[in-house]
């Protein structure tokens, strides 16, 4: 199992991959929940992991970005994904408003026909719908590259909105589809072995690991560290 930690600066992911994190996330922190960070930060970010991948010779980082919370328009979301697939970004990230949307779909399909990764964010709420096994089969007939759960409001750990039972079956179901499948949403390190045991692809943190439990303060080196041993005691 890995760890994908969400990151906004330079600073950030010299950090993180010093750690030895593997899944790189590009987001705007200060605001949303899956907000696009700009691309000049990006490019930024793109350029001191590949400086990191030759300096290592590091074959298992992956770069993901978010293209925002939503969207006015088809040609924007375009725009959006492709400026983040120009500058190096590998896997996009979609929120349930967009890929759930059947106004997105042309767009969307444009792109897994080109195969590229995408993953379909999905809410704590579509958990525990009836149908969630019915979207994850939905998703993987599409050729979604994986899909993960996160949360809107981040005032909120996801643990205290889906039981693990719900969790274990979303696993269990995205796995056995064959997508590579992530649980995220305001969580602490102490979440850490609980959600683990569930056995997805990876964890997904950013909260967690700042100061103060805020999203948009600094992440802090020593929780950094802290996840990055946690994830290599259990490797
Ligand atoms: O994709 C992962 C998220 O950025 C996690 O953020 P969060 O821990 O603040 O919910």
């Amino acid at each position: 199992m890995q760890a994908l930690v969400s990151v906004h600066s330079v600073p950030e992911v010299e950090l993180v991959l010093a750690a030895g994190i593997s899944l790189i996330d590009l987001k705007e922190t200060s605001h949303g929940a899956l907000a696009a960070l700009d691309l000049t930060t990006s490019k930024a970010i793109v350029v001191a992991v590949n400086q990191f991948r030759q300096q290592t010779s590091q074959t298992d980082i992956v770069i993901s970005a978010t293209v925002g919370d939503d969207c006015d328009s088809p040609t924007t979301l375009h725009q959006r994904i492709d400026d983040r697939l120009h500058i190096g970004v590998e896997v996009i990230k979609l929120p349930m408003v967009i890929w759930g949307q059947l106004g997105y779909q042309a767009t969307i399909d444009h792109f897994l026909k080109l195969r590229v990764p995408l993953i379909a964010v999905m809410t704590p709420a579509s958990m525990a719908a009836e149908n969630m096994h019915e979207q994850l089969k939905w998703l993987a007939q599409q050729k979604y590259w994986g899909v993960m759960v996160d949360t809107q409001d981040k005032s909120n750990t996801l643990t205290a909105l889906v039981s693990i039972s719900a969790l274990q079956g979303f696993v269990q179901v995205a796995k056995s589809l064959g997508l590579f499948v992530g649980i995220a949403g305001g969580l602490q390190l102490a979440h850490f072995e609980t959600l683990a045991a569930l056995n997805p692809d990876y964890l997904g943190f950013r909260s967690g690991l700042c100061a103060q439990g805020q999203r948009a303060q600094a992440l802090l080196p020593e929780k950094v560290d802290a996840l990055a041993s946690r994830v290599s005691q259990i490797c």
